[in-house]
């Protein structure tokens, strides 16, 4: 499998460098640079101790951790959160304890969100009068019932 070239800086040295858990897997695991405590309903943005740089074409998305929204209600406010390819500061993560009454204590050093490169399309933006026609037409937000 052919491997898309990501540049990475590493802000503090002490952290494991971004890995993927498994073969196969999407997501490569960034790691929290500080400890950070989150009352019920609170946020923090947390950093991760890491800078990339991809290549052109390309986006990094901040994706949650299953284990961490399943087991805490610990998600990403902002989810997916969206790495530009020219974007060269550190990556954070913007967390959120969703838990109604149990507080949420993360160690620097865990592993806090996911980060999966993809290809990404620019489009060029083309004003009209009148869109196509389609089968859906204007209709969402539950249109098709529950
Ligand atoms: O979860 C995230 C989301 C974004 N970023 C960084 C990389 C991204 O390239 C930059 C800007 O993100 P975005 O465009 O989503 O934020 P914005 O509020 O539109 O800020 P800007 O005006 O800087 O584009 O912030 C992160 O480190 N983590
Ligand atoms: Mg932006």
């Amino acid at each position: 499998m052919s491997k898309v070239e990501v540049l990475i800086q590493r802000l503090d040295a002490e952290l494991p460098m971004p890995s993927y858990a498994h073969p196969g897997d999407a997501g490569a695991d960034l790691y929290a640079a500080e400890d950070v405590e989150l009352l019920p309903g609170e946020r923090a943005v947390v950093p991760t101790g890491v800078a990339i740089a991809l290549p052109d074409g390309y986006a990094a998305f901040v994706h949650p951790r299953s284990g961490l929204a399943a087991r805490h209600g610990v998600t990403l406010v902002n989810a997916p959160g969206t790495v530009d390819a020219g974007y060269r500061g550190e990556i954070k993560v913007t967390l959120i304890n969703t838990d109604a009454k149990e507080p949420f204590r993360l160690r620097r050093g865990d592993r806090v969100a996911q980060l999966v490169v993809q290809r990404v399309e620019r489009a060029a933006f083309y004003e009209v009068e009148r869109l196509p026609g389609s089968v859906r037409g204007g209709n969402g937000f539950g249109s098709t019932g529950r």
